[in-house]
């Protein structure tokens, strides 16, 4: 593998893609705009740790929210100034310019801008000439009065104005002298930059670059973009923008915000740094980017997106076989970039689309050496092809596979910790006991301290026979204390035949330090998890290094 992405042949620039400057400002509005989005709903202590998170990732901006509108947004910068300890990034405080007729020392909202104590403040204005006068109620002139003025207050109170020129590219293509005029008024005044918003997130890169071609040749003064994702082009516009000469780039981790979003952070700025080789975030923080972007997804509670590019998951997983045969030889084959550049990994996925390379690379990843034993590779390939044929997913279930291949590796035998001699489950409801129904499993096995005769309750079957395989093993093996089964999915897989058809079931368990993943198979949902739940057991006893007692 290629020691970094910037040194890899297929990483270079395009012709065209190249930012215009070398320097891009990063700023992040993922407690603001990204907190826009619905469903999301961060408290104080969110937005401090992840403000900890942004400045560890290195960005030179962090928007707090808008003190004065949103009272957790005015005590999450009274509370930043004291349980902050920034190193790379600058607050920003984003509030709107004063209200039409008003001065901004009288406007109660610029004045809790101030009162933010935030080193930055980004003023939202009207750039629209349409929204002057349908939304905000006034006319040009006094839109252009309120920028000059409030831009010219703060930066004379010793703030670093960012002035984000909202619905600017709609803006521009309806009237754009009076956009023009804005973005002028603005600089005139003092503003640091002048951000060209995609508002309603419509614009296609080629628009957008032209657009900021033709201003940056009518003003004077650093331009940035602010594109929301309604097209799908948030981040191509982001990069249309830089290229075009924008040198303030504005996003939030995950996308998140208002709508479908706005541009992905992270992927604006791999792209920017990997590929345009611009100077982005300060010191490593891009080969942490993707640890940063799942612990912010822990704490909006938002689950990761596997395929999100560059920190998903899936960003670096290959199932295909022919994609695994040229890996083998050369992982730039079919990666764009080393995924250890933005704190990823490579990964093997097997199954029914695997061949002899794929099991060679997933068997190096689980710490098998497999390299030249064609045979092994042939049948552990053609059970993996037979079993997935039956029902079985080993690319969601590594553990299973595992067994699998240790099984193998042990002529054909699976690892044994117990023997099973049966186990059944019911389920029974008596009349008069308000509905409840109870289930009840009983497990007989042998392990090598003797016959074990266990019975469990539960609030399901499945649940009952859990706990009745806990209890038959807990002697022999108290390890399984810690094991706790954390996510459990069941698939109707040959839904036609009603219910007859075939069950797959997924176990997730964890141990508190890793989690893995089990699959079973059967014609009924008890079966298929019984499977699920011994593979579960089976796997975490190998990987505590325990031995068969
Ligand atoms: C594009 C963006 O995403 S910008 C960020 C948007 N974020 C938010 O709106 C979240 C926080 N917002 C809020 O808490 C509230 O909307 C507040 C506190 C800002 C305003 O609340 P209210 O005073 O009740 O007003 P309301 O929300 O109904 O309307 C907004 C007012 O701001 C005015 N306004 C809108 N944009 C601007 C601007 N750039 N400059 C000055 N005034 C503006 C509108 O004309 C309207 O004025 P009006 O009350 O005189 O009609
Ligand atoms: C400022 C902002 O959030 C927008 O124009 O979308």
């Amino acid at each position: 593998m290629s020691s970094a992405a910037a040194t890899s042949g297929l990483a270079r620039p395009a012709a065209g893609h190249e930012p215009a400057t070398d320097v891009v400002q990063v700023y992040d509005t993922t407690l603001r705009d990204g907190a826009q989005q619905e469903g999301m709903n961060l408290s104080v202590a969110d937005k401090l740790a992840i403000a900890a998170l942004l400045d560890e990732l290195g960005v030179g901006y962090i928007e707090g929210g808008w003190p004065g509108a949103i009272p957790k947004d005015t005590e999450f910068f009274a509370r930043a100034a004291k349980e902050l300890d920034l190193r790379h990034a600058r607050l920003a405080a984003f509030g709107s310019t004063c209200k039409a007729g008003a001065q901004p020392h009288d406007d109660p909202q610029v004045q809790a801008l101030v009162e933010s104590e935030a080193p930055v403040v980004t003023l939202v204005a009207k750039s629209d000439i349409r929204h002057v006068e349908r939304a905000l109620r006034t006319d040009g002139q006094e839109n252009l009065r309120m920028i000059a003025a409030t831009v010219r207050y703060l930066v004379g109170l010793g703030r670093e104005v960012v002035l984000d020129a909202e619905h600017f590219f709609d803006g521009y293509r309806y009237d754009r002298d009076y956009a023009l005029a804005c973005v002028r008024t603005a600089f005139e005044a003092g503003a640091a930059t002048v951000v060209l918003c995609d508002t309603n997130g419509g614009m296609l890169p080629d628009w957008v670059s032209q657009v900021v071609t033709e201003v940056r040749a009518a003003t004077d003064g650093r331009l940035g973009i602010h594109a929301h994702n309604d097209s799908g082009c948030a981040v191509a516009n982001s990069l249309a923008a830089v290229a075009a000469g924008a040198g303030h780039v504005q996003g939030t981790v995950n996308g998140y915000g208002e709508r479908t979003g706005n541009a992905d952070l992270i992927t604006c700025v791999a792209n920017l740094e990997l590929k345009g080789g611009a100077r982005t975030l300060a010191g490593d923080g891009l080969a942490e980017a993707s640890r940063i972007a799942h612990a912010i997804s822990e704490i909006t509670n938002i689950s990761p997106y596997a395929r999100q590019p560059y920190v998903g998951a899936s960003a670096f997983a290959h199932k295909a076989g022919l994609h695994a045969s040229a890996i083998r030889v050369d992982p730039d084959l079919y990666q764009h970039i080393d995924p250890v550049a933005v704190g990823n990994d490579m990964r093997m996925l097997v199954s029914e689309m695997a061949g002899r390379a794929s099991i060679e690379l997933k068997g190096r990843e689980l710490g098998f050496d497999l390299a030249g034993q064609s045979e092994l590779l042939t049948r552990v390939t053609t059970r993996v092809k037979e079993a997935e044929a039956a029902g079985y997913t080993y690319d969601a279930a590594d553990a299973s596979f595992e067994l699998l291949l240790r099984a193998e590796l042990d002529g054909g035998r699976p690892p044994r910790f117990f023997d099973v001699e049966s186990w059944r489950t019911f389920v029974e409801h008596r009349p008069g006991a308000d509905g409840q129904v109870d289930s009840e499993a009983t497990v007989k096995l042998r392990t090598g301290q003797g016959r074990m005769i266990s019975t469990g309750e539960g609030n399901g079957p499945v649940n009952a026979l859990d706990h009745a395989l806990r209890a038959a093993l807990v002697g022999t093996y108290p390890e399984i204390e810690d094991f706790e089964l954390i996510d459990y999915k069941v698939r109707i897989l040959d839904s036609q035949q009603g219910t007859d058809a075939i069950i797959r079931v997924l176990i997730e368990t964890s141990d508190g330090h890793e989690s893995w993943s089990t699959v079973g198979v059967g014609t009924n949902i008890i079966e298929a998890s019984w499977e699920a739940l011994t593979d579960s057991i089976v796997w975490g006893l190998l990987h505590r290094g325990v031995e068969p007692r």
